[in-house]
């Protein structure tokens, strides 16, 4: 845990105020150059760290200020940056945060137009004593921590636990009408207290969009509770949901427990397939919906809950009520504000965007430097069905950016499930011949086995593996001409 984690929210709300006054990003990272918060471009970056080279990088080095206008001139203290070819900043300003004299953070300002390029050039001295200010404040923060340390009161931060890194709608990315729509939807229902039941199949998106509608609504600051009801047995969902007084089962704490209702009490609550909820519990999930109480399992006492719901799942609800196996009365309790996500196979021109989006956070993260996608690969990538949405997108560019040898990633790098496809792809397209595709596939899996850390060329291991003789794998690797 570095410093600034400690006191992250601290952080996220001036990155935010300096943000609002002064019209610009703002990103601050801590003393390893992971950045703690950031705003509009950076929220997304958040938890990731800055590229080897970068100015800000330079910044913890020296401790000094420093403002940059031309990134890409030959001087300039970017020439090392690794992400300087992609980098779309015009002008940057960075100011160091020190704790007794030690630099322990920068908090970067950032212009992505020329507009707000013009507008730092004009004012950037000017906004040295704010910034210089802002950065005291920090620093006050931290040493106040650390004397309620040193006094034993474990002070972690004013945050409850419950509350979550905050999402912003900004952060959603998709430029399909329908899910445009979905989310102006959302924006429009974020201050409201009514119930807002997000269906859609796994991976659309469902939590963000249940996050982005709590951090941008007037619970922001409250906790955001999430329960997944399908993951919970059914004997505890219950106890889970709405608490436990002491000695209400055996082997319950002494002093009970508070349920997720109850944790969340003035901010939201996110049921997370509610379809899931077993029949015997929903009349009393209706009844806490209905009259904003909660009696604790083996309690009396009845308690006063103010907490907005957010319920999601991907269930044909419609159906399930036809055939009794969810209650009409809590259906029609949740779908006040029903907001459907389509599935990634029927938006398909937004593939691109995502793979985009994806190939930047984990070409950052690895710090894997620029990397592109095969223009043929994106087109294949726009054509498969992805029946786990969006998450297995994400997962699938993460997988390909492990595995990328140089800058271009192209097909060899697909995970194993996505070549198959590809093979049967290239049969409809290309009218390639069995024997090439089997040919293509062959070829690839070798490739992945010869490339796997998990091997080391142990090519008697791989031969195993595969069930072939060692000559075998051999004879293939010259036939397809894999270095030996
Ligand atoms: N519009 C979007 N823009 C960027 N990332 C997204 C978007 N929608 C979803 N994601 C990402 O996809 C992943 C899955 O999203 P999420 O967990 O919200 O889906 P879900 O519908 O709640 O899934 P499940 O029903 O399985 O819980 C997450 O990593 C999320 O950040």
């Amino acid at each position: 845990m570095t410093e600034f984690s400690r006191i992250e929210k601290f952080i996220q709300s001036y990155a935010d105020n300096i943000s609002k006054v002064l019209g610009l990003d703002v990103t601050i990272l801590d003393e390893q150059g992971i950045r703690v918060s950031g705003t509009g471009y950076y929220s997304d970056l958040i938890g990731l760290p800055a590229p080897e080279g970068s100015f800000f990088r330079m910044i913890l080095q020296t401790g000094q200020p420093g403002m940059i206008f031309d990134m890409k001139k030959n001087d300039s203290q970017c020439m090392n940056c690794k992400f300087l070819q992609q980098c779309r900043e015009l002008a940057t300003i960075g100011f160091p945060v020190h704790k007794r004299e030690k630099t322990v953070g920068v908090i970067g300002i950032i212009g992505f137009s020329p507009e707000q390029k013009e507008k730092m050039l004009h004012h950037s001295e000017k906004w040295m004593p704010f910034l210089q200010h802002t950065s005291s404040l920090i620093e006050h923060k931290l040493l106040e921590l650390d004397a309620e340390r040193e006094k034993g009161c474990n002070i972690q931060e004013e945050m409850p636990q419950a509350v979550v890194k905050p999402v912003y709608f900004a952060q959603l990315i998709g430029a399909d009408t329908g899910l445009r729509d979905v989310i102006a939807k959302a924006k429009k229902v974020a201050g409201s207290i009514s119930t807002v039941l997000l269906r859609g199949e796994s991976g659309t998106g469902k939590e963000l969009l249940a996050k982005a509608i709590h951090s941008e609504g007037p619970r922001s600051r409250q906790p955001f509770v999430a329960i997944n009801c399908a993951a919970i047995p059914e004997t505890l969902l219950e106890s889970e949901l709405f608490g436990y007084e002491g000695g209400a089962f055996t082997g319950s704490r002494r002093e009970g427990k508070p349920g997720k209702f109850e944790l969340a009490h003035k901010g939201t609550i996110f049921l997370d397939e509610v379809g899931d909820i077993p029949l015997s519990l929903q009349p009393k999930l209706l009844r806490v919906l209905q009259e904003k109480t909660v009696e604790r399992v083996g309690g009396v006492k009845t308690l006063e809950i103010d907490v907005r719901v957010i319920a999601a799942t991907h269930k044909d609800l419609e159906s399930m009520v036809k055939e009794g196996t969810f209650r009409e009365d809590l259906y029609y309790r949740l779908n006040v504000i029903p907001l459907r996500l389509k599935p990634l196979r029927e938006r398909r021109e937004d593939i691109p965007l995502y793979l985009q989006h994806f190939l930047h956070r984990y070409g950052t993260l690895l710090q894997k430097g620029r990397l592109e996608l095969d223009a043929s690969l994106v087109h294949r990538l726009a054509a498969y069905d992805w029946p786990g949405n969006i998450r297995q997108l994400e997962n699938a560019v993460e997988y390909m950016v492990n595995m990328a040898d140089g800058s271009l990633i192209d097909h060899e790098s697909l995970p194993e499930y996505l070549l198959a496809e590809e093979a049967t792809g290239r049969a409809d397209e290309a009218g390639a011949g069995l024997e090439q595709l089997l040919a293509d596939y062959e070829r690839s899996v070798l490739k992945k086995y010869l490339a796997s850390s998990a091997y080391r060329q142990d090519k008697a291991a791989i031969a195993s593996e595969l069930q072939i003789s060692l000559s075998t794998l051999y004879r293939k690797m010259e036939k397809y001409n894999l270095d030996i």
